[in-house]
């Protein structure tokens, strides 16, 4: 069985007024990639900070390896925060920016050069050790600075959005490396971040935070296909899902949903798990479950007109509508329409997610 290394119980945290988070529990296994992943506002910080013990929670324990650490000073967890502006010694080298917390904690000079050797290698700047920082490239900034902080071995990671700063290529390229880093040296990470992919591309496990709440705890692509409610859904995934109100019914045993003017047919195993007093639903479509189609042939089939076009790229996002309702889609490549063409689609009832309109939790399988 894995060890929990770190368990939040029942977090709260108030800033006067306003609560920053509400009865926040987590728990992060020895060895694990966890991200916390939320807006702005979302409580990621404050939660990092509690965790680091720079905040006192208003309510609730932070335990590690076993001991309660909730009134423990910050120097006395061992616990490394890591920030997205690390600062660099400017008169130092490279390898001395790397090794200084080594030497502060006085260790053997042969042992430092092979850890930051190694650390070094890992991180690709072996050839920059002998420089100076005003001559890195940002990226290298980040790199060596990212070095120190990981040369030393505490007991786990908090890292604070630690590649917001970056270029869009370099963040992608760090990430991946960082993750490895992780893996190789078996180190524990939270990493808070308010970007899905990152996320994605990331984590073990994922803990969405909105408004200082727990919502959700999961693989990253569980989060997408299962959203635990609205909002998860409307969260994770770009472009954003379609979520629109629609009628469930059921007649002579066979379900159907209407949404605007148009009645679908469900397959039966969607019908399963749909609450039987439930008739008034929110249905989420993600973009990619309606799809254009040459003709509308079959039962799920329907004609809609083209009302808005946004090229990204790779793939087009279509806006569309469809029997009095809009929906956004997506469709590879660069997309020659006009606003008012005339598309046929086909849904894809299969993977239609449906939520309480009321409570905005997911129902159904
Ligand atoms: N010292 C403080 N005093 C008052 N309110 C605070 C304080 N620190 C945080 N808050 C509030 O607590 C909430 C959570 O903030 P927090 O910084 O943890 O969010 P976050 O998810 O890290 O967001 P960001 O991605 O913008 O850093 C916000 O509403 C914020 O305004």
């Amino acid at each position: 069985m894995v060890e929990t290394l770190l368990e939040l119980r029942s977090i709260s945290k108030n800033f006067g007024a306003v609560q920053a988070l509400r009865e926040l529990s987590l728990e992060v296994p020895r060895g694990s990639l966890i991200v916390l992943l939320g807006p702005a506002g979302a409580g990621k910080t404050t939660t990092l900070r509690i965790v680091a013990g720079l905040e006192a929670p208003t309510s609730g324990e932070v335990w590690v390896e076993g001991q309660n650490f909730t009134k423990l000073q910050p120097n006395r967890r061992d616990i490394a925060m890591i920030f997205d502006n690390l600062a660099l010694y400017p008169n130092k080298t490279g390898y001395e920016n790397v090794a200084s917390p080594l030497r502060l904690a006085r260790m053997p000079k042969a042992d430092i050069k092979k850890r930051v050797d190694e650390i070094a290698g890992l991180l690709k700047i072996g050839h920059i050790l002998g420089r100076l920082p005003a001559t890195f490239s940002g990226g290298e900034r980040q790199r060596v600075a990212l070095g120190r902080a990981m040369v030393r071995e505490p007991r786990f990671y908090l890292l604070d959005e630690p590649l917001s700063s970056l270029d869009f290529m370099l963040r992608i390229e760090l990430r991946t490396e960082l993750k490895r880093l992780q893996r190789d040296l078996g180190r524990t990470f939270v990493f808070a971040t308010p970007d899905y992919t990152e996320a994605l591309a990331l984590a073990d496990t994922v803990c969405v935070l909105l408004e200082g709440e727990v919502r959700q705890i999961a693989k990253a692509q569980e989060l997408y296909d299962e959203p635990a409610d609205r909002d998860v859904a409307r969260f994770v995934g770009n472009p954003k899902i379609n979520i629109v109100p629609g009628r469930l019914s059921r007649e002579n045993g066979q379900a159907s949903l209407t949404i605007g003017s148009m009645v679908l047919p469900l397959p039966d195993r969607m019908e399963h798990g749909l609450p039987a007093n439930l008739s008034e639903v929110e249905v989420g479509l993600r973009p990619e479950h309606v799809r254009i189609v040459a003709s509308a042939t079959e039962e799920t089939h329907r004609t809609g007109f083209v009302n808005d076009l946004e090229p990204l790229g790779v793939h087009t996002t279509v806006g569309i509508d469809l029997a009095g309702i809009n929906l956004a889609l997506t469709v590879a490549g660069v997309q020659e329409f006009n606003d008012g063409d005339r598309v046929d689609v086909q849904l894809d009832t299969e993977t239609l997610l449906f939520f309480d309109p009321i409570s905005g939790r997911r129902v159904g399988n």
